[in-house]
């Protein structure tokens, strides 16, 4: 979380703190109102939900908008992705900079801040989860992190670009368990979908879940772990070039995925250096989707100090 509220606020750490934990309850309820009933203007109602939700919005808008006011007024931008758009927007240095109004730049934010967190931190969760339950692999990732970085240099850098087992490993996990279940699109004009006719305005989920166990795409071992399926890089891992879609693909292709790819290796190889882990046996393992996918019941596990133990 801290990642994410630097990245984006970096000088308004504390600020962007609260933004954060109002944004965040609002995913919530946002993800509750999924169930509503699907009756025309029900999210205008003004129910206890609805009446929470927009208290939230109106404390991260004018949270938001405070802060860019406040900068603007110094004319310190900062060094952090607001001020890269702040400096755009002054500037009029990128494409269209002229068009990024206030109003785009807060909902630029929120989106951020909703974007990179949940789902970094559930893809470090089940990488744990995956190395805690595979050792053999957990022992061969830490080795490849080891010899990469030894002793007090610490994973950072160039470095991180050699580490393969790893990588494979993240991939694998976004396959298995990757932190969005589905993509929902809709149709911008009347097609056909493999012989179906589809109308404009059509709303379709796509299951990632099941494309990335698909046996037809992925082989007969779809259902288990086998991050030695990326050995030869990530497109040749299945019949489809992409067929792994965790990041999505395409014109809306997650923006933060480079970000989130080092961030999460970063995180998980100064882990591995100086730590063992294995699954607790109070572990229960029961995948649950709610904005995103998380370990219903948490995931304990049992962290031995490897200068201990060694
Ligand atoms: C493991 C981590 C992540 C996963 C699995 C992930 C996945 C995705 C997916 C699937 C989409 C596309 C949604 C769609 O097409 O409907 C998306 C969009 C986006 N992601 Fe990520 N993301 C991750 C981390 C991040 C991080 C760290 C950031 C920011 C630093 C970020 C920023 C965004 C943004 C801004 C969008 C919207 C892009 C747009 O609509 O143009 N994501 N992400």
């Amino acid at each position: 979380m801290r990642v994410i509220a630097r990245v984006m606020l970096g000088k308004n750490y504390r600020e962007a703190w609260e933004v954060f934990m109002a944004g965040r309850e609002q995913l919530k309820l946002a993800a509750y109102a999924f169930a509503d009933p699907p009756v025309p203007g029900f999210r205008y109602l003004p129910t206890r939900r609805n009446r929470r939700t927009w208290q939230l919005d109106k404390l991260v808008r004018s949270k938001i908008t405070e802060i860019i006011k406040a900068r603007l007024a110094s004319s310190v931008y900062g060094d952090d992705l607001l001020g890269q758009m702040l400096w755009l927007q002054r500037s009029g240095a990128g494409a269209n900079a002229e068009n990024l109004s206030t109003e785009e730049m807060v909902g630029e934010c929120r989106t951020f801040f909703m974007a990179g967190y949940e789902t970094s931190a559930n893809l470090i969760t089940w990488a744990m989860f995956l190395l805690a339950s595979h050792p053999r692999w957990q022992e061969m990732v830490r080795d490849e992190v080891v010899q990469e970085f030894p002793a007090h240099k610490p994973p950072l850098g160039d470095g991180l670009g050699k580490l393969k087992l790893l990588n494979m490993l993240l991939w694998e996990t976004l396959r298995l368990y990757g932190p969005l279940s589905f993509l929902q699109r809709k149709t911008a004009s009347d097609t056909i979908l493999t012989h179906v006719k589809v109308p404009k305005g059509t709303m379709i989920t796509i299951p990632l879940v099941m494309l990335h166990r698909d046996k037809e795409v992925w082989g007969p071992d779809a259902d288990k772990f086998n991050p030695m399926r990326f050995q030869n890089g990530f497109a040749r891992a299945a019949k489809h070039s992409h067929a792994l879609l965790a990041f999505s693909y395409g014109p809306r292709v997650c923006v933060g995925q480079n970000f989130a790819m080092v961030e999460v290796q970063i995180v998980i190889a100064t882990m591995l250096k100086s730590f063992s882990f294995s699954l607790s046996p109070t572990y229960v393992h029961k995948p649950s989707n709610f904005v995103t996918l998380t370990p219903k019941y948490g995931l304990p596990l049992i962290v031995r100090n490897l200068q201990l133990t060694r």
